[in-house]
């Protein structure tokens, strides 16, 4: 790429070239971004800047909050109530919604987020990230200021308007769809803007690397235990290949790497909790990241259905989560099936 493409110059296009984002929406995007930045540098600071460590409280889901899934989910709150276009926000670390100060014409958008995912990687000094997810808020009409409720949020993922990521790692990187594939954005500290790096992300469609934490292996279920069981068999097995295994344990990072090279992740349902669908949360987690797969030419689903199509019941509900090279999804998918 030879002329540098900020984030806002790429915005700027999708809104006024292509067409496919309102101005509203572009300018929550940059505030979003803003927040990122801030983020990316508290957590560079680490020990010097008092971030590390946890907080001496719980979130909604009952996890032990660490420092930076406080001060991250705060940074996204200042930044966004006052950016104009925002009805509510929503977050992992928040027990209800957060409605922004009633104004006129009232937001149009809704902001879902995970302030601070891989939170266990925090202290250790491995990639951790924020995930983010924007729908629109149903039936708005901008003449009237009316009370924004949970139930506007329950949207399934295939409604999405935007959805993204930032990796804080070696660099911080920002990776975002609008609905036209998958673009990222590499953090330049001396410019303090976010440069384009790569357009038109593709996963392929077939890998040998998969990611899924195998110390839960005893609890899983047939189909998860089928497919890992014949990745290990490598050549001799029947997939005929050596599979190499990931598991970074910070879902931002093992999905980033699924976006650049490849390869299939795994947070299935277990028997440790069998009431819940599986880890991870749907709304601030496999949405946006099954969205970002899908539009890079991957797959994402629950085992049973593409997770996109998922009916949110509640909030923070979880969900299991099979998402990468398509045609590996595909497999794991059909098991359940058979
Ligand atoms: O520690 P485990 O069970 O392997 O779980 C790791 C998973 O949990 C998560 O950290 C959950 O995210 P949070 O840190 O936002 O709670 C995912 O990012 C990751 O894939
Ligand atoms: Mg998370
Ligand atoms: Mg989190």
């Amino acid at each position: 790429m030879s002329q540098k493409i900020s984030l806002s110059r790429y915005l700027v296009e999708q809104q006024r070239v292509h067409g496919h984002i309102p101005s509203e929406l572009r300018l929550l995007l940059e505030v979003v971004a803003r927040a990122c930045k801030s983020i990316s540098h508290a957590v560079n600071k680490g020990a010097l800047g008092g971030v590390l460590g946890s907080a001496d409280s719980e979130n909604v889901q009952g996890e032990v909050q660490k420092k930076l899934d406080i001060i991250a989910n705060e940074v996204l709150i200042e930044a966004n109530e006052w950016g104009g276009h925002l009805a509510a926000m929503a977050s992992e670390e928040m027990d209800s919604i957060y409605a922004v100060p009633n104004r006129y014409p009232q937001g149009e958008y809704l902001l879902l987020f995970d302030p601070l995912d891989g939170s266990s990687n925090i202290d250790v000094n491995v990639s951790i990230g924020t995930i983010f997810s924007v729908l629109k808020k149903p039936n708005d009409d901008p003449r009237k200021v009316e009370a924004v409720s949970e139930a506007d949020f329950l949207q399934a993922g295939k409604q999405q308007v935007a959805a993204g990521y930032c990796v804080y790692g070696p660099q911080t990187t920002l990776v975002l769809t609008v609905g036209d594939g998958v673009a990222m954005f590499t953090l330049d500290r001396e410019q303090g803007s976010f440069v384009l790096t790569q357009e038109n992300v593709r996963i392929p469609e077939d890998t040998k690397e998969f990611a899924i934490n195998m110390s839960n292996m005893r609890h899983w279920d047939a189909p998860v235990k089928r497919y890992i069981d014949e990745c290990l068999q490598g050549k001799e097995g029947p997939r005929g290949k050596d599979f190499n295994m990931r598991w970074i344990a910070s879902m931002v990072a093992d999905v980033h790497r699924i976006l650049t090279r490849g390869g299939v992740f795994m947070y299935p349902w277990d028997k440790r909790e069998p009431d819940k669908p599986g880890k991870l949360r749907l709304m601030y987690e496999a949405n946006p990241m099954s969205w970002l797969v899908e539009q890079a030419g991957g797959a994402s689903t629950n085992g049973r259905q593409r997770i996109l199509d998922i009916q949110p019941q509640k909030l923070h509900e979880r969900v299991s989560v099979i998402l990468g090279s398509k045609n590996e999804v595909e497999r794991v998918t059909a098991y359940h099936q058979a």
